[in-house]
């Protein structure tokens, strides 16, 4: 049986779309929150004299004026809570700080304070996003310029086509679940083996190379007949600016190739012995 083991975090991906986050502050984190913020299509109110507002914070409510509902003033109290799914301070101030992280668990609304660890229901990481591909790096409050250090290490690691990739493959599996809808069952056993062979087969670059004609063949030839033909198989090319790999031959243009080549080397052998 695996250790138990304890002093970590739940690492999820919190979906905040059409829900209610506030911001008190207008600073630098500030200003990295909204960022953040607004990848999740959430709602956002922040909250600071414009004074204090960092240019680029100034930038956020500027251009995202659908997005931003700005309030020029101090926080007023619990009222300002009402109706919030999240809140974060980014003050320069501990005392206030503090004071609206007690409020928050009062109302029972996470809350994330960039200056007490010890008061934050949740913690921001470092953060990679290609397209869907979204990894956090989190030191669990320990080192978080470590975490902007292995976030680099990874960025290099990674060769930018996984983002491109996935969105194809999100696209498939949209698609798979018209063919084959329902939740749950056999069907939904085969669904996920067939979707699993498909992405342990084909390689990262083939499915970034997925577009609509080549997904329904891979549907009709593939998922239609419990199978995973491969990307050359259904016709799939290279892109001509990729030279890292080999362009590959379908097998039947293989096969014929072959054929005449066998045809050659009998003649020329039979008219050498002649
Ligand atoms: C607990 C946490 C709460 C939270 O913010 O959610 C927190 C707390 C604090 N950070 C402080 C300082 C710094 N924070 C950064 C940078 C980042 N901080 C981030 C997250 C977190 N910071 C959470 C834990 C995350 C984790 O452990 O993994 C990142 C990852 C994400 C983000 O903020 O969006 C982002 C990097 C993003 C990127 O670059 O990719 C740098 C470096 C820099 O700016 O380059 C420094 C200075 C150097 C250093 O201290 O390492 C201080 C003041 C300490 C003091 O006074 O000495 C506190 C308060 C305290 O610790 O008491
Ligand atoms: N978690 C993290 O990643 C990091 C956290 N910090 C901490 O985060 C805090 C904020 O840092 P910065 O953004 O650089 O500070 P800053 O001084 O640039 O911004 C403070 C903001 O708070 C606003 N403010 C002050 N009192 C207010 C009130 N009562 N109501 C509404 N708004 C108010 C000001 O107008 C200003 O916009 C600091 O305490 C710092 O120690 C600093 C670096 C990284």
């Amino acid at each position: 049986m695996a250790k138990a083991v304890g002093g970590g975090s739940l690492l999820i991906a919190w979906q905040l779309k059409d829900k209610h986050v506030l911001i008190v502050g207008g600073g630098e984190v500030a200003s990295q929150r909204i960022d953040s913020i607004l990848t999740t299509d959430a709602h956002l109110t922040v909250l600071s004299p414009h004074d204090g507002l960092h240019p680029r914070t100034k930038r956020f409510i500027d251009e995202y004026t659908e997005r931003i509902t700005y309030n020029d003033r101090l926080f007023a109290g619990p009222e300002d809570l009402e109706g919030m799914d999240m809140v974060l301070t980014a003050l320069d101030d501990v005392d206030i700080s503090r004071e609206i992280c007690d409020m928050c668990r009062n109302a029972r609304i996470p809350v994330n304070a960039a200056d007490i660890p010890d008061s934050c229901d949740f913690y921001f990481g470092s953060q990679i996003r290609d397209g869907p591909l979204q990894i956090m790096i989190s030191t669990n409050g320990n080192g978080p310029r470590m975490a902007n250090l292995v976030k680099k290490k990874l960025q290099n690691a990674l060769s930018g086509v996984e983002g491109p990739a996935i969105t194809k493959v999100g696209q498939l599996r949209e698609m798979l679940k018209i063919r084959a809808p329902g939740v749950g069952g056999e069907l939904g056993k085969k669904r996920m083996k067939w979707m699993t062979d498909v992405c342990n087969t084909w390689g990262m670059e083939e499915l970034a190379l997925l577009d609509d004609m080549v997904m329904q063949k891979l549907l009709d030839d593939g998922w239609e007949n419990d199978r995973v033909p491969s990307f050359a198989e259904l016709g799939g090319r290279r892109q001509p600016a990729d030279r890292t790999t080999p362009p590959t031959l379908s097998p039947a243009i293989g096969s014929t190739i072959g054929f005449f080549a066998g045809i050659v080397c009998t003649v020329i052998v039979l008219a050498r012995r002649k």
